[in-house]
């Protein structure tokens, strides 16, 4: 998938929060969007991600010579933010296979592969919302990662995560590769990032 960031603005109100965002992003491009608390990374997520419109500029989707409608790009993306709810009722093992009904996991993996890629395989039979915050937020990536779709988009994928969820984190990046196209929204060091090639810095597009 690529995604063409074409003069890309947004403002509320008569504010602008950022302006001028032209970029490509492709699987040989993974992207890191850069800036401060309250500098607008979440809200260029939520452009791409077409649940918000842009102020000013477009976004065009393609797959080859494809043209993918805004209204079908949803179906395309695996993502992880701060703001996205487990269905914290369910066990892990629920919680999985009721994601299993709506898309498949790569390779044909199982719920049990992905609690055990998430060192989640002794919560199987626990409830979510007992989870610890780092317990929550592997799930979340493990999910993101291992659906089947062509967009990972992660904001602040290493919040709540220790040393060893960092460096789990890191690993599963690589293991995407150029399989994915990857776009990560980050207030941390550029190095928990090392893959991306490409960097959108907000502060610049003020
Ligand atoms: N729906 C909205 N209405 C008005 N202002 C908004 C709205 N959504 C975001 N903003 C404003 O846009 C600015 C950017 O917010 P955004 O959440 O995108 O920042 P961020 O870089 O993701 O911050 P953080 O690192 O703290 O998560 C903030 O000033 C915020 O108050």
């Amino acid at each position: 998938m690529t995604i063409t960031l074409d003069n890309l603005g947004r403002r509320f109100n008569k504010e602008w929060i950022f302006r001028g965002i032209s970029k490509v992003i492709d699987p040989l491009h993974p992207t890191v969007i850069f800036g401060n608390n309250g500098s607008g990374k979440s809200t260029l997520m939520k452009l791409i991600t077409s649940s918000e419109i842009p102020s000013e500029g477009s976004i065009k989707y393609q797959i080859g010579d494809n043209v993918i409608p805004e209204d079908k790009v949803f179906s395309y993306i695996g993502m992880a933010t701060p703001y996205m709810d487990l269905p914290e009722e369910f066990t892990l093992s629920e919680l999985l296979q009721f994601n299993l009904k709506f898309k498949p996991f790569n390779d044909g993996l199982g719920v049990k592969d992905i609690a055990e890629i998430a060192f989640l395989s002794d919560s199987l039979n626990k409830q979510v919302k007992v989870f610890s915050s780092g317990m929550k937020q592997r799930l979340k990536l493990a999910l993101a990662f291992y659906t089947k779709n062509a967009i990972l988009l992660l904001d602040e994928p290493t919040s709540n995560l220790d040393q060893k969820g960092i460096h789990w984190y890191q690993e599963q990046l690589v293991k995407v590769g150029t399989t994915k196209t990857i776009v990560i929204c980050s207030n941390a060091k550029e190095e928990e990032h090392f893959i991306c090639n490409q960097i959108i810095d907000i502060n610049q597009y003020k």
